[in-house]
């Protein structure tokens, strides 16, 4: 940027610039929020203005007039018999703030710029420590820092100053830095409860006499982004060093982690963000810990600050349902087919509560399909009965040229009219039996005799022919589609309240392979809307998307907008997506 071109209203055209950033954050677009903060920071406006002023003087060139103008106003001062002039004269000049404009004048003036300092004594001993006095100005912020105590010698320390918090932006406190006084009082000895006391009780300027430790860590963090995998209140947290620097997040929240300094308490702000400061969450060490902890004390106790999922009740089926069966579109039930991963690791609420605690935070990256890359996998989630196979239908039909599901494979025999490949891959039961066996399907289940299922194979053909594959999954199918392979955009379809579904569902029918065919009840809907509210609470954390399924039509809009998201915008991925030796 050459100083001439902006010489003149740089902050305008940086107000005009955070306006355009402003609106890129509406459209979800890449780093937007990020610059938008850093562009907003009041230290960069006021950087603006200060080189926007020494712009002017550069063009003024402006010489002092006098090199003692304070001289001057001594001088008014001294006149024998001042004249009434003189007199009024004198009295402005001794105002303060004319005063202080003439000193700095002088100073200007003499080029003399360092402040001095008053000479060392001569006996100081060589061991003194070089003590620093720091003066913050608080204001409604916390102080962003937490202080310990050392047991042995009972000296308070800053145990660590929070990311972007009113210590950080100081550059003046550092972790390590040990506390001598804060306001006058001397800390040494004392509980770090009563420090903290002492500077909950300071309003304005709060004076911290310190040692500022001797070998400050030089910050080479890296940013860090993940996804929770957990829900986290620092409130319920006894273990937590101070609750109220704590940062609270639910599961599927993606955090920046902006310091990893200590092993057990990371730094993190919440994505996306516009707050500077930081908040203390639990490493992912010290998630794992408290798992441990966990598996010693069985039988299995829930955490109270953390919390993954809650214990799954066995429901009783619908009845009259099929031992397993297909609808009228020829899928599988989703109320009766297997999966090819065990049920009971993933569903299964110790088991599955141990397995996220042992990976409590996945690590992600923002990331924008390439327009030659593969299209991604659109994978529907939903309680059985919700219309999850009635959005994919019809999202097929509007487009059948872009969006395709996978031909399932059978071990039927083929009829007369039936296509190798069109209808279904038909192939011998070994064969069948030894995919489920190399965990092929995505889901399959045996009807009259026959199996159908599901191939990953046949997902990744719609794929690999540039067509957007569009699957209906069960939960344990997460784990299937959440792959560097298939990289699926998953999407819940929740149900509305019970009293909607009965309001909008009055031509709907249930029907499972010609066994069921009847119009919803009462206790369908409530059904329904539970096993929504817990298939949601359960796997929140892995959808990317969510739609309540209430106005068909309104949803298919939604649907084909996310899908198109998905497809074209950029999304948090799991960074081993990514990585090219990472093959799942
Ligand atoms: N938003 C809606 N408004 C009215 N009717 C709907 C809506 N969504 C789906 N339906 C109807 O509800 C019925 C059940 O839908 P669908 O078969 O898609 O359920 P599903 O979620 O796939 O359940 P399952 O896997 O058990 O078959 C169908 O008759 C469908 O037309």
């Amino acid at each position: 940027m050459s100083p001439e071109l902006h010489e003149d209203g740089l902050t305008e055209i940086l107000a005009s610039v955070v306006e355009e950033v402003k609106l890129s954050i509406g459209r979800d677009v890449n780093g937007a929020d990020v610059l938008y903060s850093l562009l907003n920071a009041p230290w960069l406006q006021s950087l603006l203005k200060v080189y926007e002023r020494l712009q002017q003087y550069m063009r003024t060139s402006p010489s002092p007039y006098l090199a003692y103008a304070t001289g001057l106003s001594h001088q008014v001062g001294g006149a024998a018999t001042p004249s009434p002039e003189a007199r009024e004269l004198y009295r402005l000049l001794r105002d303060p703030h004319l005063q202080a404009f003439l000193s700095a004048h002088d100073t200007v003036a003499r080029k003399d710029y360092e402040p001095m300092l008053p000479p060392l004594p001569d006996s100081l001993p060589d061991d003194e420590e070089a003590v620093r006095i720091v003066c913050l100005v608080k204001n409604n912020q916390p102080l962003g820092a937490t202080i310990k105590r050392d047991e042995l010698t009972g000296e308070i320390f800053v145990a660590r100053v929070i990311h972007g918090g009113l210590a950080d932006r100081s550059g003046l406190l550092y972790a390590g830095d040990k506390l001598i006084e804060v306001n006058g009082q001397p800390v040494e000895g004392m509980e770090p409860e009563q420090v903290i006391e002492i500077l909950a009780h300071s309003h304005g300027t709060i004076m911290f006499k310190l040692v500022p430790m001797s070998d400050r860590p030089v910050n080479s963090q890296t940013l860090l982004y993940v996804r929770a995998m957990l829900d986290y209140n620092p409130r319920q947290d006894p273990a937590i060093p101070c609750a109220d620097a704590g940062m609270a997040f639910r599961r599927g929240d993606v955090l920046e982690i902006v310091d990893q300094t200590d092993g057990l308490w990371w730094q993190a702000r919440k994505m996306p963000s516009l707050s500077a400061c930081a908040g203390l969450i639990p490493s992912a060490e010290l998630l794992r810990r408290k798992q441990r902890e966990l598996w010693w004390s069985q039988p299995f106790q829930p955490h109270t600050c953390t919390t993954t999922c809650e214990l799954i009740r066995v429901r009783p089926s619908r009845s009259p349902i099929p031992a397993s069966g297909f609808r009228r579109s020829m899928r599988l039930s989703r109320r009766k087919s297997h999966s090819n991963h065990s049920q009971s690791c993933y569903s299964r609420c110790p088991s599955s509560c141990y397995s996220i605690l042992a990976n409590p935070y996945e690590e992600v990256v923002r990331h924008r399909r390439h327009p030659q890359d593969k299209p991604r996998l659109v994978a529907l989630m939903g309680p059985s009965g919700v219309g999850v196979n009635e959005l994919r239908r019809r999202l097929i039909a509007m487009d059948p040229n872009t969006f395709q599901g996978p031909v399932p494979h059978t071990t039927r025999p083929r009829k007369h009219h039936e296509e190798w490949g069109r209808e279904y891959h038909f192939i011998g039961r070994e064969l069948f039996e030894n995919m489920v066996y190399n965990h092929r399907f995505l889901e399959y289940g045996e009807y009259r005799g026959h199996l159908y299922g599901t191939s990953i194979n046949a997902i990744k053909s719609v794929l690999d022919s540039g067509k957007i594959c569009v699957v209906d999954i069960e939960p344990h199918g997460i784990r299937v589609v959440r792959t560097h392979e298939l990289r699926a955009y998953i999407i819940f379809v929740k149900p509305p309240s019970a009293a909607r579904m009965k309001l909008t569902r009055t031509n709907a029918r249930i029907t499972a392979a010609g066994y069921v065919n009847r119009p919803f009840r009462e206790e369908d809907f409530q059904e329904i809307e539970e096993e929504g509210a817990r298939m949601e609470s359960q796997h929140c954390h892995f959808f990317d998307h969510l739609i309540v399924n209430d106005g068909l039509q309104d949803s298919c809009v939604q649907l084909l907008a996310a899908v198109k998201r998905a497809q074209d915008e950029p999304q948090w991925v799991p960074a081993s997506w990514l990585r090219p030796t990472d093959v799942s």
